[in-house]
């Protein structure tokens, strides 16, 4: 099984304004929510993408009951646990440049870290767990340091996609893959990584921490795929960027969905490049054909 987990969730909240005057009143084109957060972005591309997967995670209230709502109508198994607080509401404002206002996240008690991290216990070597976007602040900073520790006891293939010092600590775990822009790549070394070659450079560097295989996603330039065998650069199609909310989760689900059926990383590593750019100029996140629609224009390039 291919199992998600979102520490903190949200409902996006997607607003359309057509020119933001601050300090005045704006009245919104158009209004949307999404059940949102990294894993829950994943599994719901992995679904659209026909592979079945269980979302686990925190949610409660009214936010949390609209994600549970949301993810079983489009057929997603879950096993969340639940907690009191309301889950964040994030808001995504998309004018001629898109702001994004990310909440905190709700408080989740000792007992229920214990409670999800029992879950992970159960996981085997048969199983995937993608670790997917921030930490709410009342979580043990070490927290995916401690889930990763129990999937390399279980031997459970995991994916993390964090940023920041939650990203740092969980490196010497090993883990399979993780998936840093290159504002997030760049955070870790303290450097504004504005070329492809730093962005290897950097990436490599990474490497020697301990993933397996590095993404670095360049937004609108391209990806690179990084492992002890291979620097690849990929460039991204051309289109109509729509949203790039969920555009890195649909690149991760992407990749995974054609790696677990195939076993091939570059494959895989087109198939994430195309999943992140079919949701980049759709409204929602990507479908399997928006998406296989994309894939002859992605040529990989092999850099050594
Ligand atoms: N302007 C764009 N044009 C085409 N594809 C894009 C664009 N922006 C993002 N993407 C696609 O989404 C992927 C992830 O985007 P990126 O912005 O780097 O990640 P994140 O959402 O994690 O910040 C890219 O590798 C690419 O496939
Ligand atoms: O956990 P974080 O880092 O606050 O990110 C949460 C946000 O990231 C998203 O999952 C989108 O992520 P990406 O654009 O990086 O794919 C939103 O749905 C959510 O609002």
């Amino acid at each position: 099984m291919i199992f998600t987990c979102t520490l903190n969730p949200s409902v996006d909240y997607v607003v359309e304004v057509d020119n933001v005057e601050l300090g005045d009143l704006n009245r919104a084109k158009k209004t949307a929510f999404y059940p949102g957060g990294k894993g829950i972005n994943v599994s719901r591309v992995l679904k659209k993408l026909g592979i079945t997967n269980t979302a686990l995670g925190f949610v409660g209230g009214f936010t949390g009951e609209f994600i549970t709502n949301s993810l079983k109508k489009e057929g997603i198994l879950q096993d969340f646990t639940l907690v009191d607080e309301d889950t964040r509401v994030n808001v995504k404002l998309k004018s001629s440049v898109e702001t994004e206002v990310n909440g905190q996240g709700a408080v989740i008690s000792k007992e229920k870290e214990q409670e999800l991290f029992e879950k992970i216990t159960t996981m085997t070597a048969e199983d995937y767990l993608i670790l997917a976007g921030s930490l709410p602040p009342s979580i043990s900073p070490d927290f995916y340091q401690k889930i990763a520790a129990q999937c390399n006891e279980n031997n459970v293939h995991f994916v993390v996609d964090t940023s920041g010092k939650a990203l740092e600590e969980v490196l010497p775990c090993q883990p399979f893959l993780i998936k840093p822009n290159q504002h997030e790549l760049g955070e870790l070394f303290n450097v504004q990584i504005s070329s492809i070659e730093n962005a290897v450079k950097y990436g490599r560097k990474l490497l020697e921490n301990g993933p397996e295989n590095v993404i670095v996603s360049l937004g609108g330039d391209g990806a690179l795929l990084l492992n002890k065998e291979v620097s690849a650069y990929a460039n991204v199609p051309k289109g109509e960027l729509k949203n790039s909310v969920g555009a890195g989760d649909s690149l991760v689900a992407g990749f995974i969905s054609s790696y677990v059926e195939n076993g091939d990383l570059i494959e895989a590593f087109k198939y994430g490049i195309a999943a992140g750019s079919a949701t980049a100029f759709s409204s929602d996140l990507c479908n399997k054909s928006s998406l296989e629609n994309l894939l002859p224009e992605i040529k990989i390039e092999i850099l050594n």
